[in-house]
């Protein structure tokens, strides 16, 4: 991975960091890296997270889905336990025969009408809750599962489950001796892409799991203690200077259509695990060039609160433009619509400098295993990297939890408090 924080000097944006700054925050880095460096030695809770490439086992995975030949994958998570896996393929299996989808959501119109589409005898399902408890998972689950009886098939046959050493997930599968691989110790959801947890639909799609990990294995390689020497802690040490700054919202906005999901994993990583105490950098989602017509527009002239962040691969596939005698748009013919996306690219950087407004510039070789592999492992230390320097707790997810608990004791699931203060909600009604 490559970072350009050019155009996040102070030199050429408000907000902007300067120099000197710049090397202050680099004593910082040095430190934090200490501590990262010992929490994943100890594989501490979290810190275990950039272990993972070293020790995901691609074949133990591929062997798990060896049996499996479907026409469809259905992941049934939600949060860390769908993202990763919808980003990985998405980026990576775009020209496999075998289609993905996600029920991470509970609406039962989508879930009824993805039902409905799919071809449920040609589906495997893979279930994944690292606690096992979670209600959206659990609740899709048995509708998927009874939908396939009611088809007249056999979902045992269908699915395999990643979840943790226990739980009612696990105890499910246990009963119904479904294939179970286990979430990796130490690793919160949100950092789990490059595992089981990720890795599953990847492997039935036959992407390069090795190659994918090897690009993690290049990012941990990679980890010293200067923001100047390496890619993932300049992102995130900037991030966090633009933030303490002013720029509280961090647009996401990749130049590849591929890289559309990993910009809704990038907002929980970064929202998760960054928004503590008071602070915290907003992710924001988009997407180039369509965004460009759309957002940027509030990017340049809005609020001086914002980091856009520019991602795109270094290489794209050709797709000439054909040649035209319209007048207007001759200059369009014989280019190609990989020079006019990165023109678009380099367009929106410099209009946003050209506002005095801060972006970073973060590009992959090309849309390959390894470069996506390296994407994910980066931005998960650059978000560790942030999170000390916030002197946040990076892992834990409490306020997310307090939903969970009144959702759940709202269906009668257990006496929780938190229930309680959604029924003494507070009404102003307008009719
Ligand atoms: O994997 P699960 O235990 O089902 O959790 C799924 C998601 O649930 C919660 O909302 C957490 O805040 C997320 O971090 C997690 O990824």
């Amino acid at each position: 991975m490559r970072v350009d924080i050019g155009n996040a000097l102070a030199s050429e944006a408000d907000p902007g960091i300067d120099r000197d700054a710049l090397d202050d925050l680099d004593e910082r880095v040095a430190d934090a890296h200490d501590r990262i460096a010992r929490g994943t030695a100890d594989d501490e809770f979290g810190y275990a997270s950039l272990n993972l490439p070293e020790r995901t086992d691609a074949a133990e995975i591929e062997d798990a889905v060896a049996g499996f030949d479907p026409e469809a994958i259905l992941t049934v998570g939600i949060g860390g336990s769908a993202l990763g896996a919808i980003t990985i393929t998405e980026a990576l299996a775009g020209d496999s025969p075998v289609d993905h989808y996600a029920l991470d959501n509970v609406d039962p119109a989508h879930v009824n009408r993805l039902l409905d589409d799919l071809p449920l005898d040609e589906t495997a399902v893979h279930v994944v809750s690292r606690s096992g408890t979670t209600a959206e998972t659990l609740a899709n689950f048995l509708v998927v599962r009874e939908a396939m009886e009611s088809a007249g098939v056999d979902w045992a046959e269908r699915t395999v489950v990643t979840t943790g050493e226990s739980g009612p997930l696990r105890d499910l599968a246990e009963a119904e001796d479904l294939p179970a691989l286990d979430v990796p110790e130490g690793v919160p959801g949100r950092f789990s892409a490059l595992s089981t947890v990720g890795l599953v639909p990847a492997a039935m799609m036959d992407v390069d799991l090795d190659a994918l990990l090897a690009g993690g294995r290049a990012g941990a390689d990679a980890l010293t203690g200067s923001l100047y020497d390496c890619p993932a802690y300049a992102y995130g040490a900037v991030a966090y200077a633009l933030d303490q700054r002013g720029a509280s919202v961090n647009a996401m906005m990749p130049y590849a259509e591929g890289l559309e999901s990993f910009a809704e994993w990038f907002a929980q990583l970064w929202a998760e695990s960054l928004g503590k105490d008071g602070g915290g950098q907003t992710p924001a989602r988009a997407l180039g060039a369509t965004d460009q017509h759309s957002q940027l527009q509030l990017y340049r002239a809005g609020p001086r609160d914002k980091l856009v962040t520019v991602v795109r691969p270094r290489e794209r596939p050709d797709s000439p433009i054909p040649e035209t005698d319209v007048a207007d748009l001759e200059y369009l013919g014989g280019q190609d619509l990989g020079t006019l996306l990165d023109a678009e690219f380099e367009a929106t950087e410099a209009s946003l400098a050209a506002a005095e407004r801060p972006s970073v510039r973060v590009e992959i070789d090309r849309m390959d295993a390894e470069s996506v592999g390296r994407l994910l492992f980066d931005v998960e230390a650059a978000c560790i990297l942030a999170g000390e320097l916030y002197g946040v707790e990076t892992f834990t997810q409490p306020a997310v939890e307090w939903g969970k608990k009144a959702a759940r004791g709202l269906l009668g699931g257990g006496d929780f408090e938190e229930a309680d203060a959604v029924r003494e909600k507070t009404e102003l009604v307008v009719e």
